[in-house]
């Protein structure tokens, strides 16, 4: 089903196609090894490393980076922990260096209780790479406005947050997230942030969105390996029943028992 699914709908992020629609953080797992059995079970194929916490020179992150490179999932680095444009930038171009990507998730934090992204810095940020030839991935508000700015300046994929990271609360606005995926139906657009049940992923994949990105909600659960398999089967899930096209709902009731006579609507 999947390599069905794969030619009949495929997923393009800057000209690389791909299979799964889920894409995991690796921060906080217990272990390397559940993290590598979560990654092999959910199917992802982008997996999101912070260039800070993986220092690619150390022990620690050698080690974890052969990790990565032993499953075959493409690593997408990110600025998780920048505040400011200027550290975000610095920390994308060590990261092109270490992991050999010229992909980079671009986060630029502007408020500590939320972790909500600093959208001026974010647009700085991304001009600036993208003139340096980097491909931005930018996690982002549900702004339409900032969007909109965010592919002026280059990008051409987007991220935006279902709720704070590390919440788990799903999806707090759902209009905003709709109206994102109305405006921009042609954009790569991926939920990254804040999920925390698989049925929070199929939601957003039922609107359209094209993937989701999440860490937490895996990583702490209590059976990460599972909870990753379940988030997998639940992007699939989510996307079948969006090409689909879902029934609209009713206030009142219609009766589902076929009339006698009429077994199909398409027979008279
Ligand atoms: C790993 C990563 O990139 C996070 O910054 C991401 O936004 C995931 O958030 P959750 O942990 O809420 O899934």
């Amino acid at each position: 089903m999947q390599e069905l699914m794969t030619e009949a709908d495929p997923l393009t992020f800057y000209g690389a196609t791909l299979r799964s629609r889920l894409l995991l953080g690796t921060a906080r797992y217990p272990s390397p090894a559940i993290l590598a059995d979560a990654i092999r079970a959910s199917g992802c194929e982008i997996v999101t490393v912070s260039l800070r916490r993986e220092a690619g020179g150390s022990r620690a992150g050698e080690s974890f980076w052969g990790l990565i490179r032993d499953l075959g999932a493409r690593v997408l680095p990110n600025t998780a922990g920048c505040r400011t444009a200027k550290e975000a930038i610095a920390t994308a171009q060590m990261a092109r260096e270490v992991f050999e990507t010229d992909w980079i998730k671009l986060e630029v934090i502007g408020e500590e209780d939320t972790l909500q992204p600093d959208v001026f810095g974010l647009v700085e940020a991304a001009k600036a790479l993208v003139a340096d030839g980097f491909k931005v991935f930018p996690y982002t508000t549900d702004d339409l406005v900032v969007a909109e700015k965010l592919l002026d300046a280059g990008c051409k994929v987007l991220m935006p947050w279902a709720a704070p990271i590390g919440s788990g609360r799903g999806v707090n606005n759902t209009f905003a997230l709709r109206a994102l995926r109305a405006h921009f139906p042609e954009t790569p657009l991926v939920v990254d942030a804040g999920l925390g049940a698989p049925s929070h992923a199929v939601t957003v994949m039922e609107m359209g969105y094209d993937a989701v990105l999440l860490n937490t909600a895996v990583s702490r659960a209590g059976d990460p390996v599972a909870m990753a398999r379940a988030f997998g089967l639940a992007a699939e899930a989510g996307r079948l029943a969006f090409r689909a096209k879902p029934m609209t709902p009713r206030d009142m009731a219609e009766p589902s028992t076929p009339v006698i006579g009429r077994p199909f609507e398409d027979m008279l």
